[in-house]
């Protein structure tokens, strides 16, 4: 029994390399290179789609919107007792179910951070999947990062914020990278004390809870350096700008084919 993974893109592959320690792995792409990438990283490939079917209880469709109602067509009638996990962004399940007919199907929104097994990844199932073929599924995404069961009503916030999440805190980093060198370190030692500072914060926060907003207080001295940051941020509309930037992403998921 394998994982089968259509698409062996960015996602399709970090879940790959999250998967072995598991399961075997099983890889269809229509790109050549993509499956010779896929044979060189250890994994089994299938030449045909068809081929990746045999033998695969879990199927992940992972290629872009605009590929995956080919793909899906390609499945129809062919799934039966198989589990059809999608991370397609914007394909709810009854448009999953409209191409390949009846059958077991996962929705699942992850981010890229399961690349280093950090992932964040929610799911939700239609009425076929049984409490073992969840279980399974459990078993084996767990691989690759912390797993939410939300309604299918929020597969689309949380696609906005934390399936595109991780570009709006590497834009976070960016910034901040910037204004190190603005102060007079090199762009390498900027990035370091940047990463330490964002990682040590999120730490402490995981650590002892709280709300970040209370934290903010044992960081800004009365009168002192942090509030006059603060200041700058509030004036420019920081909280609303991420607030609008989460709700776009969130509007566009609506859009997309
Ligand atoms: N990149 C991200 O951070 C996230 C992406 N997603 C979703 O994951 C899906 C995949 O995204 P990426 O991995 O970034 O895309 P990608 O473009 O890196 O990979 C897609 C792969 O699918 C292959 N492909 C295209 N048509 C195919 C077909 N008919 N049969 C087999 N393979 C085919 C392509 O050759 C490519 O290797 C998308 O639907 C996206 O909405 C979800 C969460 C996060
Ligand atoms: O940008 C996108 O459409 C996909 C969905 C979430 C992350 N990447």
């Amino acid at each position: 029994m394998h994982v089968g993974i259509i698409g062996y893109g960015n996602m399709g592959s970090s879940f790959a390399k999250g998967f072995m320690e598991k399961v075997q792995v099983v890889v269809y792409d229509i790109d050549k290179d993509k499956m010779q990438k896929a044979l060189e990283d250890g994994f089994g490939v299938a030449q045909k789609l068809e081929f990746l079917l045999k033998d695969a209880h879990l199927v992940l469709l992972a290629v872009k919107p605009k590929d995956a109602k080919g793909v899906l067509e390609s499945l129809r009638g062919k799934l039966k007792d198989r589990v059809l996990v999608s991370i397609v962004a914007g394909l709810s399940l009854k448009e999953i179910e409209s191409i390949v007919g009846e059958g077991k199907i996962i929705r699942a929104m992850p981010n890229l951070n399961v690349a280093v097994q950090r992932g964040t990844i929610a799911y939700t199932c239609n009425s076929e999947v049984s409490h073992e073929d969840e279980e399974e599924f459990i078993r084996v995404f767990s691989s690759c990062g912390s797993l939410y069961r939300i309604g299918e009503d929020l597969i689309d916030a949380f696609t906005a914020l934390a399936g595109s999440g991780p570009a709006f805190v590497f834009k976070f980093l960016s910034a901040l990278i910037l204004a190190g060198i603005r102060e007079g370190f090199s762009y390498e030692m900027s990035k370091s004390i940047v990463l330490d500072t964002v990682i040590g914060s999120c730490e402490v926060l995981k650590k002892f809870g709280g709300h970040p907003e209370e934290w903010i207080t044992k960081v800004a001295s009365p009168g002192g350096t942090t509030i006059e940051g603060i200041k700058v941020l509030e004036e420019g509309g920081f909280s609303g700008i991420l607030m609008e930037c989460v709700h776009r992403a969130w509007e566009k998921t609506k859009k997309l084919q």
